[in-house]
């Protein structure tokens, strides 16, 4: 997707992960709004959610889709054929689709290696027939094993993958680790100049904002962010955070405008604010 390699692409996922942040459910109506909000703000994809988990947000990426003119619309699916065709569903009046796969790479001992390699093979391969446009996520990669995790990426990538993203899932890592985690992807992962990487960095301990900037020295091309940092448990990295750190080390790599990233934000705000007076 991206034409410059040094661009750095954002993805917010204030209508996926976003939901899962205590208290917050948004009408069809605010989605639509704040993704138009944000497209104008020039993020360049929009996740809108997770059809497979929740019903309600096939209708919502699909209404998402019809609404957008320019940003990537996003679903993210497991790696079962009925989720992913439910996201492909949703995904057809969108002008510009990205399917969003993901697999745990944190394994049991008893998990066989090889069949969970043959999962995200398979996963990936269903995907492509409908969408050039792939990202796969390596869910709680800062506490696998490296050495399958960096198999599961080739694995991704050899299937036709074209973003790979290094999740936090729980937060727990520092910038110092979570850069040395993405430092050894690059150098030992073959085929990964194939794919843009990116991070999604949760904020349990206060550093996902940090853990993100971290990744982009060391090769880094899209950060997952959300409006307000919204997320599960202690939320994802902060968009206008995210933008405006970006933004003063790196000058135009990024598209997205802090001033309309900011209108995103007392969107939302005025959402958190009726919701919290209802409850
Ligand atoms: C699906 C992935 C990106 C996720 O939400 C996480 O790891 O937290």
């Amino acid at each position: 997707m991206l034409e410059d390699k040094n661009r750095i692409s954002i993805l917010d996922t204030t209508l996926r992960d976003g939901e899962l942040a205590p208290g917050v459910q948004m009408t069809l109506v605010q989605k639509i709004k704040l993704a138009q909000f944000l497209e104008a703000a020039g993020v360049d994809i929009i996740e809108v959610g997770y059809p497979g988990q929740f019903d309600r947000d096939l209708e919502a990426i699909r209404q998402v889709s019809w609404h957008l003119k320019q940003a990537v619309v996003c679903g993210l699916a497991g790696a079962k054929e009925a989720e992913i065709i439910k996201v492909v569903k949703a995904l057809e009046p969108a002008k510009n689709a990205r399917i969003h796969l993901y697999t745990n790479v944190r394994l049991t001992p008893k998990q066989n290696r090889a069949q969970v390699l043959e999962t995200i093979a398979t996963s990936i391969a269903i995907a492509r027939q409908y969408c050039n446009d792939i990202q796969w996520s390596a869910f709680d990669a800062t506490r696998s094993q490296r050495s399958f995790l960096h198999r599961a990426i080739e694995t991704a990538i050899a299937g036709g993958a074209t973003t790979i993203n290094i999740p936090d899932s729980l937060g727990l890592a520092t910038p110092a680790e979570f850069s040395h985690l993405i430092r050894t992807i690059t150098t030992e992962v073959k085929n990964i100049d194939r794919a843009v990487l990116s991070v999604h960095c949760h904020d349990d301990r206060g550093m996902a904002v940090e853990n993100s900037i971290a990744g982009i020295d060391v090769g880094v091309r899209q950060i997952e962010c959300s409006v307000r940092g919204l997320g599960a448990r202690k939320g994802n990295a902060d968009l206008e955070r995210v933008a405006i750190a970006i933004l003063n080390r790196w000058g135009d790599r990024i598209a997205v405008n802090p001033a309309a990233i900011e209108t995103a934000a007392n969107f939302v705000d005025g959402i958190l604010f009726k919701t919290r007076q209802s409850t």
